[in-house]
């Protein structure tokens, strides 16, 4: 059967990865987390002492060094997802962290970050089947794409999510900071020069704030063979 482009979309935390992974999984096309790419930017940015006290960073410092970061993604046998390397280096956990988080919406609205991961991405999807989620995936990195989906739900029940995530992982977890985290992001990826976060005009909107994992995947999977005759 011929592949297709699946683009997913939508706010913070509210299951994106989920659904992708899970039918990237069942139909055996390739999954891409492009939020793990603008977190491994942010980690190389911190670790690279870019960001000020006030938070600003040295934009100049971060553009001289873009053509050196490298992001790669190896697919972990263990938990069967694709793991995110820096330069040769896991940091799928670090990246994960609530000070990445916290820094990376104002590294992903910088234009030369969005231009050099926005190119990689496009290259990793040249074949099609391939599952790519993030913020403009529908819109910008793939126009084109077979089927678009656009996933919403309510900013506490994405932060509760969140919270119930890192605390099963024994990761520190404070729900006030999450959903502050979780709405900020938002408003600065809403509201970006470049490209930012919106449905684009042929997505299918998703509320998934009532629905169970399982509810959400089984959704995905119709819409799928509906576009696809699978
Ligand atoms: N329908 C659901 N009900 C309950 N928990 C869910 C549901 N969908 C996803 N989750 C959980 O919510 C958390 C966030 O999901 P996920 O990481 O898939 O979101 P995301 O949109 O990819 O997030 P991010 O924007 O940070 O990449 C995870 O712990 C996941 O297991
Ligand atoms: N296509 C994308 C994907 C992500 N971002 C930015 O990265 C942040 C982290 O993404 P997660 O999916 O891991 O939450 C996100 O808040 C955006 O700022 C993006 O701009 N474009």
């Amino acid at each position: 059967m011929k592949k297709i482009t699946i683009a997913i979309d939508g706010f913070s935390s509210c299951g994106k990865s989920t659904m992708a992974k899970d039918l990237a999984r069942e139909i055996g096309y390739i999954y891409v987390d492009t939020g793990a790419m603008y977190r491994a930017v942010t980690l190389f940015a911190m670790r690279g002492g870019m960001f000020g006290a006030d938070g600003g960073i040295d934009t100049a410092a971060l553009e001289a060094a873009m053509n050196g970061i490298v992001i790669s993604f190896r697919l972990n046998e263990a938990t069967g997802c694709p793991d995110t390397y820096l330069n040769g280096e896991l940091v799928e956990k670090e990246i994960r962290s609530m000070e990445v988080s916290s820094h990376v919406s104002p590294v992903a609205a910088l234009p030369f970050v969005r231009k050099a991961l926005v190119a990689q991405q496009q290259k990793m999807g040249e074949e099609k089947g391939i599952v790519m989620d993030g913020r403009d995936i529908g819109t910008a990195v793939f126009p084109d794409a077979e089927l678009k989906v656009f996933v919403t739900a309510s900013a506490r029940v994405r932060a509760q999510r969140r919270f119930d995530e890192l605390r099963a992982k024994g990761m520190p977890a404070d729900f006030d900071d999450i959903l502050k985290n979780v709405e900020q992001r938002d408003y600065i990826d809403s509201h970006r020069e470049v490209s930012p976060l919106r449905k684009a005009d042929d997505a299918v909107e998703l509320d998934n704030s009532t629905m169970t994992i399982a509810e959400q995947k089984a959704w995905l999977m119709d819409i799928f063979k509906e576009r696809t005759g699978a």
